[in-house]
């Protein structure tokens, strides 16, 4: 993992940012030499290293700025350039990414056409400055990302289940499409103080739809704690909750320790796998969720808490509260807000997203040329029925990612149960032609170059971008009913 890794997509919009407001393009090559970001025609060369003796290679090199125009004729510096022949630049200025004095990046700005030479030429004492200024953000944005590493570190020494990465709803896949719904509800309810329950089979992202609800409420700036009370042996998991006090029983800690309620204080905690508490613990929990206090296992004194409950479950609680598994009160106290995340193959059309997300994401992760599904694996991994949902599904592009051994992925690095006719495949009632399929991707598409911020809705450059006419655009707008 290369120090860009880690801000991929705030690179990409940088870059995507200055070349519209520059009118040339921008690339952006980690400390590898491998091409993390770029703009027009090096968009295409996202994940592929740039040239052995190229320009910015020498930047990362020598760590030092440089201005080139007219390559071909600029011998001395572009002589072992193996790309020479087929270079189209006519106008390179780069500048190095630092880390604490070390070289962790280039980033630079391109004309092809001799409009955009000449406008790099006209201001040219302009571009150095520009350019360090540029290079000192991301240098700001991996120190500050350093920054919260160490405080996360030590935050975690102290809460184990702590977590302070934020998720936001625009983040979350499928946002604008199939899980739509779920978040204009969870939107609604960030602030407030009503008990959540997320519902859905395993993988389906409660955890993280808990984590977007906490980082976009008011109390981000406190503890996001997630427990799962399945994992938790049935004779640890009231101390884990609710802490104790020192001496409470054999082998506990002299001082005592705090429980995850206490953690959250002031922020949230999130209950998966409510379902699987056990009964004798369900009065505790309730007595806490309705005095929003908590006594410690062993303790004499209640502790008052502020703390928002996001609880999550893929049990059919109903059916356990009949039963008797599950307390009726507890359920009416947890279930407040429901809401429900719907399984991948009630929202077939969020697969192709998924698949652009993780496969760029593992191309980059494992330093693979930008892998391509080969024709018929998107209809694929559409039909099949993905019991293990998002996370079964990010797990099978890690691993053909890993297989592919070119930048084609195909039949042959997919694995085994993929492969298997029948099994977790689409049943023959709810068959769609290669048509609909398409056109359901298609739709996908276009959806999300209009919910990229970068476009900003922008139709002549998503259709610049996608290399079709306005009017095509407004047709398969109309189409799809995204206008
Ligand atoms: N909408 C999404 N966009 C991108 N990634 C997602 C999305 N939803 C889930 N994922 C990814 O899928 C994986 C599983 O998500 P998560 O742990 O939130 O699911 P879960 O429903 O809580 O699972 P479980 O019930 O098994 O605990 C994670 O790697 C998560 O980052």
């Amino acid at each position: 993992m290369t120090e860009f890794s880690r801000i991929e997509e705030f690179i990409q919009s940088y870059a995507d940012n200055i070349a519209k407001v520059l009118g040339l393009d921008v690339t952006i090559l980690d400390e590898q030499g491998i091409r993390v970001s770029g703009t027009g025609y090096y968009q295409e060369l996202i994940g592929l290293p740039a040239p052995e003796g190229s320009f910015f290679r020498m930047i990362l090199q020598t760590g030092q700025p440089g201005m080139m125009f007219d390559m071909k004729k600029n011998e001395a510096q572009c002589m072992n350039c193996k790309f020479l022949l087929q270079c189209r630049e006519l106008g390179t200025i780069g500048f190095p990414v630092h880390k604490r004095e070390k070289t962790v990046g280039v980033i630079g700005i391109i004309g092809f056409s001799p409009e955009q030479k000449e406008k790099m030429l006209h201001h040219s004492e302009k571009w150095m400055p520009f350019l360090q200024h540029i290079s000192s953000l991301i240098e700001h944005k991996l120190l500050e990302l350093d920054a919260e590493l160490e405080k996360s570190c030590h935050i975690q020494e102290e809460k184990p289940e702590a977590s302070i990465a934020p998720v936001y709803f625009a983040q979350l896949i499928g946002a604008e499409t199939g899980m739509r719904d779920v978040i204009v509800k969870a939107k609604k309810v960030t602030n407030s103080i009503s008990t959540v329950l997320v519902r859905g089979e395993s993988g389906t992202g409660k955890e993280l739809l808990a984590r977007a609800i906490h980082s976009e409420s008011t109390r981000s700036r406190y503890p996001f704690v997630a427990i799962n009370c399945a994992a938790i042996p049935e004779t640890l998991l009231e101390s884990e909750l609710f802490g104790y006090e020192g001496g409470a029983f054999t082998g506990s800690r002299r001082e005592g320790k705090p429980g995850k309620f206490e953690l959250a204080h002031k922020g949230t905690i999130f209950l998966d796998e409510v379902g699987d508490i056990p009964l004798a613990l369900q009065p505790k929990l309730l007595r806490v969720l309705q005095e929003k206090t908590v006594d410690r296992v062993g303790g004499v004194k209640t502790i008052g808490i502020d703390v928002r409950v996001i609880a999550a479950t893929h049990r059919d609680l109903e059916q356990m509260v009949k039963e008797g598994t599950f307390r009726e009160d507890l359920y009416y106290r947890l279930n407040v807000i429901p809401l429900r995340l719907r399984p991948l193959r009630e929202r077939r059309q969020d697969i192709p997203l998924y698949l652009q997300h993780f496969l760029h994401r593992y191309s980059t992760l494992l330093q693979k040329n930008r892998c391509q599904l080969e024709a018929g694996m998107v209809e694929r991994l559409i039909e099949y029925d993905w019991p293990g949902n998002i996370r079964q599904l990010e797990n099978a592009v890690e691993y053909m990612v890993n297989m592919a051994e070119g930048e084609r992925i195909g039949l042959e690095d997919a694995p085994d149960y993929l492969l298997s006719e029948g099994e977790g495949k689409r049943n023959a009632h709810q068959a769609q032609s290669l048509e609909q399929l398409l056109a359901e991707y298609e739709r996908s598409v276009l959806q999300r170059y209009f919910t990229d911020h970068a476009y900003a809705q922008d139709k002549a450059a998503i259709a610049n971008e996608l290399q079709i006419s306005l009017s095509t655009l407004y047709r398969k707008l109309e189409k799809y009913e995204l206008v």
